[in-house]
C-alpha cells in the first residue's frame, strides 16, 4: 500500500506570489522562472478542468498502482484506441490545488525524454482528479531489483544515467523532486534502455518552507529525519542527492543501507563513523563497492547537507568500475552509460511559451485530444533511449512512511548477508 502521508501532513505556507497575468516576463537569462510558467500552467488547466464519465472514453484494462491518495490504471482510449496511465487523486484527500501543482509540474517537466510524458488531458469525475500519462509497460524499477542481489553493474549504471539526467533537469527548474525512490521511476524494458522519473506529487519550489513529515524512509536524508526539529524546512536539491545516493545502492545490492538515517541506526551510525573519517573500517555492507564508488557515495551520501555534491557529480564517475566482485556482469563499466556526459535539457523560454500557448488554446478533456488526434504534447523532445539488464525485489521491500513506522516487513542489509 502506498501512502503519501506528507500530502496530509505538509502544507506549504502561504507566501505572496506574483498574479499570473496572460503574458508572462522573461527572467533576465532569457527563461522565464518556474514559479511563473506553473502558476499560469495552473491557471490554464484549472479554467479548463471538465467533469466527465470516465467510460465514456476509456476502457480500464487493469490497475498499475494505488495509494491513499489514489490509484493509477491503465486504460486504453475508446475512439484513438491509445493506452495510457490514468492517475487518479481522491477528491476526499486530494485538494484542487495540489492536483493542479501535481498535473502542472508533470507537465513543465515532461519535455525532457527522462521524465514521463504527458497527454494534454485532465479531468474531473464525481469522486477523482485525474490526469493521462503515457503508459510505461515494464512497470517501475522496484520490481526489477533483485533482493539481496541487485542489478548487474551495468544495468544499474544505464538506468542511473538516465535518472540523473531526469534529476539535474528538475534541479536547473529549480525543483525538487521530494520522493526519488525506485517506485518512482518507472520502466519502459526489463533492460532499462528507457526508463523516466514520474511522481511529482511532492515536487516542490527549492526554497518553499515546508513542516516536518512525521515517518521516515530508508531514503529519507538525516536532516529530515531529525526528530528534534519541530521548526520546518526549506525545500532543497540536496535532499533528491541523498535519496539518489540511497537509490545506487539499493539498485546494487538488492537491500537497503539502513532502516533510516538516525542515530539510533546502527548501520547508519556505522556508514556516518566513516563517512566522517572516525575510522577507516569500511561498514561491511559496503565492501563491495570499489574505491571509486565509495567516493561517489561518500560525496552523495555527505550528512552535512552543506557538502553534498549535485546530482551531476555522478556523471564523472561512469567510467570506473563499482562494484568489486564480477559475478552478475557487475565488471562493466557501463556501457553506453559509461562516461557519456550530460545533456543539456535547460529548455529555453521559447519552448516555454509554446507548452503555456497550446495549452491554452487545447481543451484538456480527452474528446479534444482524440478529435485533433494529438497523442503527446507536441512539445515533448523525441525519447532518447540508452542501453541493458536487470529483474525482481525482495529482501528489501517497498516502502513508505507508514509501514516502515510500522517496522513492516522491510530488510536492511545485515552483516551476514553482504559481508564479502
Ligand atoms: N505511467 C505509468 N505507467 C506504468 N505504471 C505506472 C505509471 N504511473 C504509475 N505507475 C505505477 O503506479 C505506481 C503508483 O504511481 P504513483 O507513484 O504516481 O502514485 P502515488 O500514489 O503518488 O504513489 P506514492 O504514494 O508511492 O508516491 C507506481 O509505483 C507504478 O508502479
Amino acid at each position: 500500500m502506498y501512502e503519501r502521508r506528507e500530502r496530509k501532513n505538509v502544507r506549504l505556507q502561504t507566501r505572496p506570489r506574483p498574479r499570473p497575468s496572460s503574458r508572462m516576463n522573461s527572467s533576465p537569462h532569457g527563461s522565464r522562472a518556474s514559479v511563473d510558467i506553473l502558476e499560469e500552467l495552473q491557471l490554464i488547466a484549472a479554467q479548463n478542468l471538465e467533469r466527465l464519465d470516465i467510460n465514456k472514453y476509456y476502457e480500464v484494462i487493469r490497475e498499475l498502482g494505488k495509494g491513499t491518495y489514489g490509484k493509477v490504471d491503465l486504460v486504453v482510449h475508446k475512439i484513438r484506441g491509445t493506452k495510457m496511465a490514468l492517475k487518479f487523486l481522491r477528491k476526499k484527500t486530494t485538494k484542487l490545488k495540489s492536483f493542479l501543482r501535481e498535473y502542472s509540474i508533470s507537465l513543465y517537466l515532461s519535455p525532457c525524454p527522462f521524465i514521463i510524458n504527458m497527454y494534454g488531458i485532465a479531468f474531473e469525475t464525481d469522486d477523482y482528479y485525474v490526469f493521462a500519462q503515457e503508459f510505461a509497460p515494464a512497470g517501475d524499477l522496484f520490481d526489477i531489483i533483485p533482493p539481496q542481489v541487485g542489478l548487474p553493474e551495468a544495468v544499474a549504471k544505464r538506468c542511473v544515467h538516465q535518472v540523473a539526467i531526469g534529476l539535474d533537469y528538475l534541479h536547473c527548474k529549480k525543483l525538487v523532486h521530494r520522493d526519488i525512490k525506485p517506485e518512482n521511476i518507472l520502466i519502459f524494458d526489463r533492460e532499462c534502455r528507457k526508463v523516466k522519473l514520474s511522481d511529482f506529487g511532492m515536487t516542490r519550489r527549492a526554497g518553499s518552507p515546508v513542516k516536518r513529515v512525521s515517518g521516515t524512509i530508508p531514503y529519507t536524508a538525516p536532516e529530515l529525519c531529525d526528530a528534534s526539529r519541530h521548526e520546518g524546512f526549506c525545500v532543497d536539491a540536496s535532499t533528491d542527492v541523498w535519496a539518489f545516493g540511497v537509490l545506487l545502492f539499493c539498485m546494487l545490492t538488492g537491500n537497503f543501507p539502513w532502516e533510516k538515517a538516525m542515530p539510533s541506526d546502527a548501520f547508519y551510525e556505522e556508514f556516518v563513523r566513516w563517512q566522517r573519517r572516525r575510522t577507516g573500517t569500511v561498514p561491511s555492507q559496503w565492501r563491495r563497492f570499489t574505491d571509486e564508488a565509495l567516493r561517489m557515495f561518500r560525496r552523495l551520501l555527505s550528512v552535512e547537507q552543506e557538502r553534498r555534491c549535485s546530482v551531476k557529480e555522478v556523471f564523472s564517475h561512469f567510467n570506473h568500475c563499482w562494484m568489486l566482485d564480477t559475478q552478475n556482469g557487475n565488471s562493466s563499466s557501463g556501457g553506453p552509460a559509461g562516461g557519456a556526459p550530460p545533456l543539456d535539457m535547460s529548455s529555453s523560454s521559447s519552448e516555454e511559451d509554446v507548452l503555456v500557448d497550446r495549452l491554452k488554446h487545447q481543451s484538456l478533456s480527452p474528446a479534444c485530444a482524440a478529435a485533433k488526434g494529438s497523442v503527446m504534447m507536441d512539445t515533448h523532445y523525441s525519447s532518447a533511449s540508452t542501453n541493458s539488464s536487470p529483474s525482481s525485489t525482495g529482501s528489501y521491500e517497498r516502502v513508505n512512511r507508514e509501514n516502515n513506522e510500522r517496522g513492516g516487513r522491510m530488510l536492511v542489509a545485515t552483516s551476514i548477508e553482504i559481508c564479502v
